[in-house]
Formats: C-alpha cells, sequence, structure tokens
C-alpha cells in the first residue's frame, strides 16, 4: 500500500491525487490497491470502518473518495451527507461504488452530491481513468481557487497602498495637516457645495504671533515643535468631515468651515486663539507675552456663483493684516 499523506503540498505547490476507499470488505480494499499499485503518481488509503470515515478523511486529505454504499455500522448515502456539510471536505469528488445499478439509489446518490457511481468493481482502466479526472478537476479547482484568493489580496494590499500613497500627497509632512495642494481641491468642492445649499462658508487664517523672534531664540527645531503644537490645536477643531485643516505657508494655517449658527465661525476662532495661549509654550522674546500666540483673521459668506473662493481667502488675510496691526493674538472675521 502506498503511504497515506497529504494529498497536496503547500510547499511545492503540487497535488497528489490521494484516492480513500470506503468500505468493510477487506477483499474489495485489496482489488482497489492492486488496480492503483503500478500507478506511482496515485497514492491510496484504505479505511474499513464507516464510522471513522470522516475523521480519517480530515487526515489524509483525500483528492477523491471511492464510497461504498452499504456497510455494517454506517450508510453510504449517509456519509455522503456529511462529506457534503463538511467545511473542508465539501468538494471532494466522490465515487459512489455500489453493488448494482440501481436506478432509484443511483439518482439519490447524485442528488446527495455524488460525483460518479460505478458498480463494482471496475475493471482497472476504468477506474484508474476516473479517478485521475475527478481527482484532477477538484485540484484544479483548488488552484483556481487559491490563485483567486492571492488575487484578491494582492488587490486588497494595492487599494491599501493606493489610499496610503495618496493620503500622503494630501498632508504636509511637519504637521500632519493637509498639504495646500489638497487644501485647494477641498476648498473648491466646499465652495460648490456651498453654493448649492446656499450655505454660510468661512475661512480662518492662523498665524504664528512673532514666530521669526522664536526661531531666532531657540533654533528652527525647536520652532518646528511648536508648529506641530499649533497645528494639533487647530486639528482638534476640524473634527467635521466638512472642516478641513491645511499649512498654507510656513508659520500660516487655514481653516475651512461651513459653520453652523450655534457655532459661528467667530466663536470657534476665538476659543482656538485662546487654546493656543493656554498651552503656554513659553515665548520669552514676544513682545505679545511669554507665551506663544497666534492672530487669527476670518471671513466668511454665503457663496454666490459669480464669485469665487479666492477672494474670501484674501479678505481672511485682509482680516489677519489688521488682527496683527492691533496688537495681535486676536481675532478680526470680516465678513465678505
Ligand atoms: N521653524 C520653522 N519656522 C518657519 C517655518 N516656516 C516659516 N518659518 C519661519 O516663520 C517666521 C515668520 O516670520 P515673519 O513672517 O517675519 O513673522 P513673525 O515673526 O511671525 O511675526 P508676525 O507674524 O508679524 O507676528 C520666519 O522666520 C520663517 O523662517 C517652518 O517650517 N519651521
Amino acid at each position: 500500500m502506498n503511504e497515506p499523506g497529504p494529498a497536496m503540498s503547500a510547499l511545492s505547490g503540487e497535488y497528489r491525487t490521494m484516492v480513500m476507499l470506503v468500505d468493510d470488505q477487506a477483499m474489495i480494499g485489496e482489488a482497489v490497491r492492486r488496480a492503483l499499485a503500478d500507478q506511482p503518481e496515485i497514492h491510496f488509503h484504505y479505511c474499513d470502518n464507516g464510522a471513522d470515515a470522516v475523521r480519517i478523511a480530515e487526515q489524509v486529505k483525500p483528492t477523491v473518495i471511492l464510497q461504498d454504499l452499504v456497510m455494517p455500522n454506517a450508510s453510504g448515502l449517509d456519509l455522503l451527507r456529511q462529506y457534503r456539510a463538511h467545511t473542508a471536505l465539501h468538494d471532494v469528488p466522490v465515487i459512489v461504488l455500489s453493488s448494482e445499478e440501481e436506478p432509484a439509489i443511483k439518482s439519490e446518490a447524485f442528488s446527495l452530491g455524488a460525483n460518479d457511481y460505478l458498480v463494482k468493481l471496475p475493471d482497472q482502466i476504468e477506474l484508474i481513468a476516473r479517478v485521475r479526472y475527478h481527482s484532477k478537476a477538484y485540484t484544479n479547482q483548488i488552484q483556481r481557487d487559491e490563485v483567486f484568493r492571492a488575487l484578491r489580496e494582492s488587490q486588497r494590499q494595492l487599494v491599501e497602498k493606493n489610499l496610503a500613497l495618496e493620503r500622503l500627497t494630501h498632508v504636509d509632512g511637519l504637521t500632519g495637516l493637509s498639504n495646500r495642494r489638497y487644501l485647494d481641491q477641498f476648498i473648491d468642492n466646499q465652495w460648490r457645495y456651498a453654493i448649492r445649499k446656499a450655505q454660510w462658508m468661512a475661512v480662518l487664517m492662523i498665524d504664528v504671533d512673532k514666530f521669526k523672534r522664536y526661531n531666532d531664540s531657540h533654533g528652527h527645531l525647536a520652532g518646528d515643535e511648536v508648529l506641530k503644537k499649533v497645528a494639533a490645536i487647530i486639528q482638534g477643531y476640524c473634527r467635521r468631515p466638512t472642516d478641513l485643516a491645511a499649512r498654507f505657508g510656513g508659520e500660516e494655517f487655514l481653516v475651512v468651515m461651513l459653520p453652523d449658527p450655534a457655532e459661528s465661525a467667530e466663536l470657534v476662532a476665538e476659543r482656538l486663539r485662546s487654546d493656543v495661549e493656554k498651552a503656554g509654550i513659553p515665548h520669552t522674546s514676544s513682545s505679545v507675552g511669554d507665551v506663544i500666540t497666534v492672530s487669527i483673521g476670518g471671513a466668511q459668506c454665503v457663496p454666490k456663483r459669480e464669485e469665487n473662493y479666492v477672494d474670501l481667502i484674501q479678505k481672511a488675510d485682509e482680516a489677519l493684516y489688521q488682527a496683527k496691526h492691533q496688537g495681535r493674538n486676536r481675532v478680526v472675521l470680516l465678513d465678505k
């Protein structure tokens, strides 16, 4: 008897033909073994007890099962049902071995999922041909499934990588806020949306006060850390999908929002300004105070078709200029 072993070798990627015969008659077992003996690529396992068939099939991993119908302690049709309900065995081809050509039994066997029906004992050539045919169909199916699985997995990874890449192209490397490129896309979309919905749209331009002095006193790297902290505070105010916080330029940030009446842009701007001050990041060389502060210029409008969002940003810039001139660490909001 050939050694029982795994029918499928995941390592080599090759599939061996593994025939499992379930039949209580040792004489049949011996006859089938002999019929297959001179086929080196066909491995054979004989199970003479129907009660053990499912358990043994789990271990042996047959690529085809030869199933006797009448056994003392198990019914072949019942076993067929069990194979078909079993997660690991439900696709394994089953050739029913019957002692007679009986249409009713044949019909029931096929309706339960048998793949073939042979009357015992078929001649050697027919047995080998059918075993090869069913085994090959089964292993081809497994290989196709594996290829599809691998393909789906690599497609999933590709989508993830593309998304990550896309995110990277949208993000400012230092602060993690959106970059200018993404801001332009976003604000354009939001502008059109606000036109359609006749909704208020606001932009806040936020600039760190006396930042040059900070860099001069503490160095550029320490300045970068300040920008990251300020950016994190700003980001905290942009949780809704309709809001966006972006790095507009060096130490300048821009927030785009569709404010609702309950939380006006001015209120958000004032809270943000106050949070930066309360963060208490020391800035001893600032003429505004002894901590990092920001000035915020805001502009808002209900956009109209004939207007352009660039004018809104321009207005916010004007407001920022006023905030700086009025002494910094303050909010100036203008309606466009
Ligand atoms: N550390 C750091 N500094 C930056 C970065 N981008 C711009 N800056 C600095 O930000 C400073 C901005 O200086 P100014 O435009 O003169 O304004 P300010 O000193 O903040 O003064 P006011 O805006 O008038 O309050 C410059 O010194 C820039 O070098 C950056 O990415 N990192």
